[in-house]
């Protein structure tokens, strides 16, 4: 609970003037003004957030949480559990989706069970920070206790120090968990006041009969539950999972050192809007990614102030959407760096309007 606490209170305002000088260089180079328009906006965001007002290319870290789910016996998934720790396996030996898009962004990725239903085989790549094997069923009770809920934002919180203590400069947030979009829709339900109807959707691709019991158990989970939504720790606790847990406190953790973290799809919302309940300032350290296909996404990123970059029905998860943004950014990053300024080019600016 100490170095939960502590990394809240360690989270620093923005710093606008570096944002501002980088608006102002946008406006100096060789281009129309404003003319690169949401990728300006990124990359100043991105400085206010890091501070500096030239920022370079930054080491990219992708950590990725692997947790399974207890409510995943009542069949709301398209896939069994067991896919969980087949695609831990699948992490570890570089052959899924997050593991391609992670090399093409330069990413290296750390590979956590915070949760994970069985033991997992000695890998030296695997991070066994395993606080339960799986959630309980939350039609039934609680997910979990507030003690393990602390604990695995603690682990977050402890992998994003390690990181930054090993010189990376940016999250990606990346998850794996059969069952996570139920516990999603839950808690999107409490923070954006959509019905749990309205918030359930068909996760790794579901059909109308197990949409129908997916949407009853998200009622049932609230109900029995009751979680506060003052109470962002009674929210994780209740209707969260272990995956969620580690995420939300990676943003922790990135912000109180100034490390900005990309958010992915609509799990890693989930985890964002679990931080932000606990450290609203955290929220100016995220970056949105893509707008999943999941209903709620589009009201989460809006509750949270997010802007999606990418729009392209992706549903994968696993960081796969964080990876491609942070391309985009260092896309931006390098067109403030490289690109020529009018006096430098000698070419006439603007006109009077
Ligand atoms: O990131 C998303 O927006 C997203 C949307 C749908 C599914 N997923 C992935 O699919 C798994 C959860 O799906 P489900 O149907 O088991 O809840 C989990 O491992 C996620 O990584 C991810
Ligand atoms: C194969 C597979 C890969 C995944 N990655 C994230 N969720 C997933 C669900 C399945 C089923």
């Amino acid at each position: 609970m100490e170095l939960l606490q502590q990394t809240i209170r360690n989270i620093p305002p923005v710093a606008h003037q570096a944002a501002a000088a980088v608006k102002r260089r946008f406006d100096r180079l060789t281009k129309p003004q404003g003319s690169l328009g949401e990728l300006e906006t990124l990359v100043a965001n991105y400085a206010g957030m890091t501070g500096e007002q030239m920022p370079s290319i930054p080491r990219k870290a992708m950590v990725l949480m692997a947790g399974d789910h207890g409510v995943a016996v009542h069949g709301v998934s398209a896939y069994p559990q067991e896919v969980t720790v087949q695609m831990v396996y699948n992490y570890l030996s570089g052959g899924a989706g997050a593991n391609v898009l992670a090399r093409h962004a330069g990413a290296d990725m750390f590979i956590v069970d915070v949760g994970v239903r069985v033991d997992l085989k000695e890998h030296p790549r695997i991070i066994n920070r395993k606080i339960a094997y799986g959630t309980e069923d939350f039609t039934r009770g609680p997910a979990m206790t507030r003690e393990q809920a602390v604990k695995g934002l603690e682990v977050g919180i402890e992998i994003a120090n390690m990181c930054i203590d090993q010189g990376y400069g940016l999250f990606a947030l990346a998850e794996m968990g059969i069952g996570n979009t139920t516990a999603t829709a839950a808690i999107a339900s409490v923070f954006t006041g959509l019905s749990p109807e309205q918030a359930v959707g068909r996760g790794s691709g579901i059909g109308d009969g197990r949409l129908k019991i997916k949407q009853q158990v998200v009622q049932q989970a609230l109900l029995v539950n009751k979680p506060n939504r003052g109470d962002a720790l009674d929210v994780l606790s209740k209707i969260g999972g272990y995956d969620i847990a580690g995420l939300a406190g990676v943003i922790l953790g990135g912000a109180a050192r100034r490390v900005p973290t990309v958010i992915d799809g609509v799990i890693a919302t989930g985890a964002a809007l679990i931080a932000a309940g606990l450290a609203p300032e955290a929220r100016n350290y995220m970056i949105g990614s893509h707008l999943s296909a999941e209903p709620a996404h589009g009201k989460m990123l809006e509750v949270l102030g997010l802007r999606a970059v990418l729009d392209m029905g992706m549903r994968l998860g696993e960081g796969t959407g964080a990876c491609l943004a942070m391309t985009l950014l260092d896309a931006g990053i390098k067109l403030l760096r490289d690109m020529a300024t009018f006096e430098e080019a000698g070419i006439a600016t603007a006109e009077p309007r």
